[in-house]
């Protein structure tokens, strides 16, 4: 996940390839609770890891319930129908899914057994609305108290208290469809007789009541439904578990793949696995309103395939009740219409994780975008003068999943223009490694790619600013000493003579170098420490010195430019590989730091080393570099010297940071 401020996102302008999706939310904390409330044990397979779902298997833990997890698979414990714990503080964070069924289970438990417990989340679960819900709970004989403004959460849930079960049940179900499914889901609980549920309003998000029906059937509950108005929950229900059950892939996470594959999947269908006809997720129905756009998209039974077909797309007028958390990213695709699209239906996108109305209507205009909104619409004009632009995702996953598709503005209009996503971590909501997948998916230009280049001397600290500067932009890191260094191992191994150009440079041109979690591997043998020797360091500097050990370096140097972009290290990285680059650093320090820093380095790791000798080295090596014939050490012309003798590591981050940002056009 990038943890980090801001993303930046190149124009980007293709995607190919295959997406497995993360397990669904909904379907996720439907079953973490069934499983939990039902009798036997249940083992879950492909369960989302992700904030929401987190919150929910932390709570049960509280609640005293057992449950353990072996990769994407959780096994629980039922508890069959009544939690150990009479007392608890549960965080729920922002996950409606975990605080409106859990409130419902928990009101039901505190009134037939006794209990006391109290359910918070974050602030902003503390201003979405869950009045229905209590109103109804309270109906029904349960204990509620808000606790810091009436109709929001914090709860607290006590008893015991005589319920009422012979009159039905109401529930207003026009503001969210979680107060209905989280009664649905508790009231097997307390089912010595029929308990029927009326709903009051006109119910929204349909397709979600279906999914707990479904759920609630595999957990042997059958509820008796009347329309959309009136559902029973016939005497003598019980949950039990099926034993096995998996989770399919999250359909609302699949609309932003389906929305890529309709914008940039130009030669062949993008590939998306774990939803398809066979879903019980309403989320899936967002493909009629894509393939409405011009998607061209095939549904096999988990899986869906699709590319572009008309160009470009059509703007539609769409009514969106059943899908809200996909119709969000139906206002982004908008932008690339031939004529203005209107979404309706989606009053409830002001109660959500943010008001996702006056949101996406702020973030649209931001790139340009004419945008108006109603209480329970918004209407989009399709753009064609981009903006870069700083898109703010007020902690919602859906709004940074979202714009991340307006990357790929070169496609919808004139010019290219590069998109910052603030807060981009927000998505571990649900999808905590959304951009690396989308990444994975998407072509950018080489030249649309940022590189950073950090070139200077040894010893001079580049390493370390260069994996800072990458951690902190979220980029990708090219060590280019390490495939010198990995040649210069790699010919010693072999018995090579290292000035033996003729011999090296072919070992050099089919290095299996790879790059991961700070780690070098030459094949598969992990080759980190043994490329840090100071035998191999000087070995390096020979190697280096072939014009056809660079020759044959070089392209290996180019496929690193990859997006969202890249911090280069080395000494010819500004001057030879990447010219084109828009900032070059050239980083040095005095020779006398440098010795002092590396002999530093080998005292901490136990390796006796004298300074004089460290600086005799170091001086030959600066001279070997400075004077070889082929790309000798020297700044860019366009590089900004950095000298850090005098400065911390912060510091210098800082100042490359402050450079970057100059540049940047947000
Ligand atoms: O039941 C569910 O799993 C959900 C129902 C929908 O909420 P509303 O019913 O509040 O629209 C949806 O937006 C939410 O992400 C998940
Ligand atoms: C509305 C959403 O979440 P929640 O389950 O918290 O309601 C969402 O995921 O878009």
């Amino acid at each position: 996940m990038f943890n980090i401020p801001f993303l930046d996102l190149p124009p980007l302008r293709a995607a190919l390839g295959t997406v497995t999706l993360p397990g669904s939310k909904s379907i996720s904390n439907r079953i973490l609770l069934m499983a939990a409330l039902a009798e036997g044990r249940t083992e879950i397979h492909g369960l989302l890891a992700a904030d929401d779902t987190q919150v929910m298997l932390e709570s049960l833990r509280t609640l005293g319930v057992q449950w353990t997890r072996d990769g994407d698979t959780v096994t629980v414990d039922g508890m069959g129908g009544r939690v150990p714990q009479a007392q608890a503080d549960l965080f729920l964070g922002n996950a409606g899914t975990a605080m409106r069924p859990l409130a419902a289970a928990l009101a039901l438990m505190a009134a037939r057994y006794g209990g006391d417990y109290q359910l918070r989340g974050v602030p902003r679960m503390h201003e979405r609305p869950i009045r229905d819900l209590v109103d109804a709970l309270r109906g029904l004989g349960c204990q509620v108290d808000c606790l810091a403004q009436a109709g929001y959460p914090p709860l607290r849930l006590t008893g015991p208290s005589s319920l009422h079960l012979d009159t039905p049940v109401r529930v207003r179900g026009d503001v969210s469809s979680q107060f209905l499914t989280a009664l649905l889901m508790a009231l097997p609980l307390v089912a010595q007789r029929d308990v029927v549920v009326e709903v009051e309003g006109e119910l929204i998000s349909k397709p979600y009541i279906d999914i707990t029906l479904a759920l609630l059937g595999r957990f042997g509950v059958r509820v008796q439904r009347d329309g959309w108005q009136r559902f029973t929950i016939p005497a003598g229900s019980r949950l039990q578990s099926p034993g096995r059950i998996h989770v399919e892939g999250d359909a609302s996470a699949a609309s932003y793949f389906i929305a890529l594959g309709a914008l940039a999947a130009l030669g062949e269908p993008l590939r998306i696995e774990g939803v398809g006809s066979d879903a019980l997720q309403g989320d899936v129905r967002f493909a009629d309103a894509a393939a409405a756009m011009g998607a061209d998209i095939r549904l096999e039974p988990n899986a869906l395939l699709v590319q572009r077909g008309r160009w470009p797309l059509r703007g539609i007028e769409w009514d969106c009740i059943a899908i809200p958390d996909a119709a969000m990213t139906l206002a982004v695709m908008a932008l690339f219409a031939d004529g203005p699209s209107k979404l309706t239906g989606i009053g409830s996108w002001r109660v959500k994780e943010t008001d996702r109305i006056a949101a996406m209507a702020t973030e649209l205009r931001k790139l340009g975008a004419t945008v108006d909104e109603g209480p329970d619409w918004i209407r989009v004009e399709p753009l064609r003068e981009w903006r870069p632009a700083s898109i703010r995702t007020y902690d919602d996953h859906r709004m940074a999943m979202c714009f991340s598709l307006a990357a790929l503005n070169p496609l919808g209009g004139h010019g290219a223009a590069p998109v910052r996503i603030e807060d981009p971590a927000c998505v571990a909501k649900t999808y905590p490694d959304y951009f690396e997948t989308f990444f994975g998916l998407v072509q950018a230009d080489a030249a649309d790619v940022p590189v950073i280049c950090i070139d200077g001397p040894t010893a001079s600290g580049k390493g370390t600013l260069a994996d800072e500067l990458a951690q902190a932009l979220g980029f990708w890191v090219l060590d280019s000493g390490a495939l010198y260094r990995a040649t210069a191992w790699a010919a010693l191994q072999a018995g090579l003579d290292l000035n033996d150009e003729a011999a090296v440079a072919p070992l050099a041109a089919t290095l299996p170098l790879r790059f991961a979690g700070g780690q070098v591997y030459l094949g598969e043998e992990n080759v980190t420490e043994a490329l840090r020797q100071e035998a191999v360091g000087l070995g390096a500097s020979t190697v280096a010195a072939l014009p056809a050990v660079r020759q044959a370096l070089h392209a290996l140097q180019l496929g690193f430019r990859r997006v969202p972009g890249l911090v280069a290290d080395g000494r010819d990285m500004g001057t030879a590989i990447f010219p084109d680059a828009p900032l070059k650093v050239f980083l040095t320090a005095s020779a006398a730091q440098r010795a002092q820093r590396r002999h530093k380095q080998l005292i901490f790791k136990g390796v006796s080393a004298n300074i004089e000798g460290l600086l005799a080295d170091l001086e030959a090596r600066d001279l070997r570099d400075k004077t070889r014939s082929a790309s000798p050490l020297k700044p860019a012309q366009d590089a900004r010297l950095l000298d850090n003798s005098d400065l911390t590591i912060e510091a210098s981050v800082d100042q490359v940071l402050a450079w970057w940002a100059d540049q940047r056009p947000f």
